[in-house]
């Protein structure tokens, strides 16, 4: 069941929570060579978008930054109890302000112990994160909907767990449609 792009995650609708994430293998039919360039691709997603913006200026604007409970598909994806609070961050990747990628991240506070995330403010997730010698990355999933916490439709979104020593995070990345008109990607 693919969840129509403008349904909202609503509390009381635990279904609407839970994305229909696979493996991104299972996707590659569906995704065009292109897009499978951005959605496949390992390594710092902030640093690749800086090099396609060919001197846009990148912001990674700030949505929020909270201590909440994770969406039940989040806690599932980093073996968290569904109870436990997590530090959530929502951000939009922007190139010359327009928004390319939004992004969901969710990390258990009990992995966060001693690294002062709640202090990057605008600067990128991933700036830190690949900076980390010891950095592993999860196999990449995807969904072919639009973020759940952000209006723009977009064509694919993906996630993967970062781990580095105690320290783990999940981070889900939704292309927009606006990044797909910038790039002249095409639809999916
Ligand atoms: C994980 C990365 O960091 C990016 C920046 C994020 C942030 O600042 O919150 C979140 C997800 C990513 O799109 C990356 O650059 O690959």
């Amino acid at each position: 069941m693919i969840r129509s792009r403008t349904v909202r995650n609503t509390p009381a609708c635990p279904a609407a929570n839970a994305l229909p994430w696979r493996p991104l293998c299972a996707a590659r039919p569906a995704m065009s060579p292109a897009w499978w360039r951005w959605v496949a691709s390992r390594d710092s997603l902030t640093a690749r978008l800086i090099a396609a913006g060919e001197g846009r200026r990148f912001r990674v604007r700030l949505l929020s930054q909270r201590l909440d409970r994770p969406h039940p598909d989040e806690a599932q994806a980093l073996g968290l109890p569904a109870d436990r609070y997590a530090w959530l961050r929502e951000v939009a990747l922007c190139l010359e302000g327009r928004p390319w990628v939004v992004a969901r991240s969710a990390a258990p506070l009990t992995r966060l112990r001693g690294y002062r995330l709640g202090q990057l403010g605008e600067r990128s997730l991933g700036s830190w994160l690949f900076r980390q010698p010891d950095l592993e990355r999860s196999p990449i999933e995807v969904t072919p909907v639009a973020a759940p916490f952000h209006d723009a439709p977009g064509p694919w979104g993906r996630r993967s767990v970062f781990r580095h020593g105690r320290f783990a995070v999940l981070v889900q990345e939704f292309f927009l449609d606006t990044m797909a008109d910038d790039l002249a990607l095409p639809p999916r």
